[in-house]
């Protein structure tokens, strides 16, 4: 599946001459030393690319279930100086590795990233951060004791884009936040029957995996998720033919309750497994993530909310008095500095998962100087109020909680 987002960024890598500027990024003496956890299909798009034009970062091991797995990724994509291990353990182990990277199955992103950390490193997670919100919980609990940064890999939260949606909803100029919806689809035949996302022990499912349509409808219905109230309203899963267990779609509605706040609704529909149109044209016109948020006096469209960085549009259309849509619109997009990041700040082709890593190296380096991060950042309350949420749409659908 991360075949399509890699092919997408060697596209747009090209269109933006990022080889050169890779070719030109020298790293710094004291760089954050990146090991990774799994010889994941994710690896190249999420990690290697942002450490390639990061300074101060590199990658510095590799580790797969067999080592010649580990070998086989360093050599598919010519990294230099870098460590295979063939057991995770082993790679934990390593004093020269500061921060690790965890694409695994996300039925096995808590006991590693504790695991981690109890090795003294920080770790970036991938989406969604666990199971579950008592696995996110954990990992909270771990990361306070210890005092390593644990961050989810929630990467479209870390694009100028959204911080920019994210201003225009709070300015308050729009009025308040009625409704906002978010979709993600990936046809049928993309993902093959035994992909992890299918895998009802390994943390599969359409909620968990396209987690993003609960983190942008939060993020943006929220003034202080944790001050949020979700109450499921409605969960209507399509169950996996492979396992009655697994979401292969879920839509759900849920409200957001806040204090002094009207109360929000919101709309998520998730897919894995996207019928094909007659059983046999895979609908890639819905492929496209979308979000839209309505407020009292306009609506905000940003399509392509997950992946900013490849193009984007921020669509604001005012309404009339009468709520109904008018043909005043207003379109902008932010791909580099913004409200979070400020002038300045990150390129054109910085990607999402470029931003996010931006981001992690300064958290990691203001952990271990003792000083405040003051950046763009997801905190770990945010990602377990997030998996609180996907909790309660399962349990809305009957459907197990992952991860028990
Ligand atoms: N941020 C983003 O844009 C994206 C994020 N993701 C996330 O990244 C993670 C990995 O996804 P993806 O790269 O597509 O998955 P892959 O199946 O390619 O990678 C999963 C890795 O997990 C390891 N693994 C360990 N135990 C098991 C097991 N029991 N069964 C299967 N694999 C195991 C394998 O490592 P080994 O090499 O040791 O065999 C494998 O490399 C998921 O959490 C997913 O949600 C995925 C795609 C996009
Ligand atoms: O960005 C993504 O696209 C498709 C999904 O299956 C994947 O896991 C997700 O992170």
């Amino acid at each position: 599946m991360s075949w399509i987002a890699e092919a997408l960024l060697h596209v747009h890598n090209w269109c933006h001459g990022v080889a050169k500027i890779k070719s030109a990024t020298p790293k710094s003496d004291n760089p954050l030393r990146f090991g990774v956890l799994g010889a994941a299909e994710i690896n190249f798009v999420a990690l290697f690319d942002p450490i390639f034009t990061h300074p101060g970062v590199t990658v510095n091991a590799i580790v797969a279930r067999s080592l010649s797995k580990a070998q086989a990724q360093i050599d598919k994509y010519q990294l230099k100086n870098i460590k295979a291990y063939g057991s995770y353990v082993e790679l934990l182990d390593d004093p020269d590795i500061d921060a690790v990277y965890i694409p695994l199955p996300n039925g096995l992103h808590c006991e590693w990233a504790i695991k981690a950390m109890e090795a003294g490193k920080h770790v970036l997670i991938e989406k969604p951060i666990a199971s579950n919100a008592e696995q996110a919980r954990r990992i909270r609990e771990v990361s306070e004791k210890i005092g390593k940064v644990a961050l989810e890999a929630f990467h479209w939260r870390f694009h100028p884009a959204a911080h920019q949606v994210k201003e225009i909803v709070d300015s308050g100029k729009h009025g308040n936040v009625i409704s906002v919806y978010a979709q993600f689809y990936v046809s049928a035949g993309f993902l093959k029957d035994d992909d992890i996302r299918f895998q009802y022990d390994l943390g599969g499912g359409a909620c968990l995996d396209l987690a993003y349509v609960f983190s942008g409808t939060t993020y943006f219905a929220s003034d202080d998720i944790r001050a949020s109230k979700f109450n499921v309203l409605a969960a209507t899963p399509r169950l996996a033919s492979v396992d009655k267990k697994v979401d292969a779609a879920m839509e759900a509605i849920f409200e957001v309750e806040q204090p002094g706040r009207p109360t929000i609704v919101c709309n998520v529909s998730a897919d894995i497994a996207r019928p094909k149109l007659f059983g046999l044209i895979p609908k890639l016109w819905e492929g496209t993530p979308s979000l839209s948020i309505e407020l009292e006096k306009a609506r905000i469209d940003f399509p392509a909310f997950v992946g900013p960085w490849l193009n984007h549009t921020i669509t604001i259309t005012e309404k009339k008095d009468d709520g109904s849509l008018s043909t005043t619109k207003h379109t902008e997009q932010c791909y580099s500095g913004g409200p979070q990041w400020g002038e300045g700040r990150g390129e054109r082709w910085w990607t999402s998962y470029r931003y996010q890593l931006e981001a992690f190296a300064e958290m990691v380096r203001a952990q271990e100087a003792e000083k405040e991060y003051a950046g763009p950042t997801l905190s770990l309350d945010e990602s377990v109020r997030v998996m609180e949420l996907i909790d309660a749409v399962y349990q809305k659908a009957d459907l197990p909680r992952r991860g028990l």
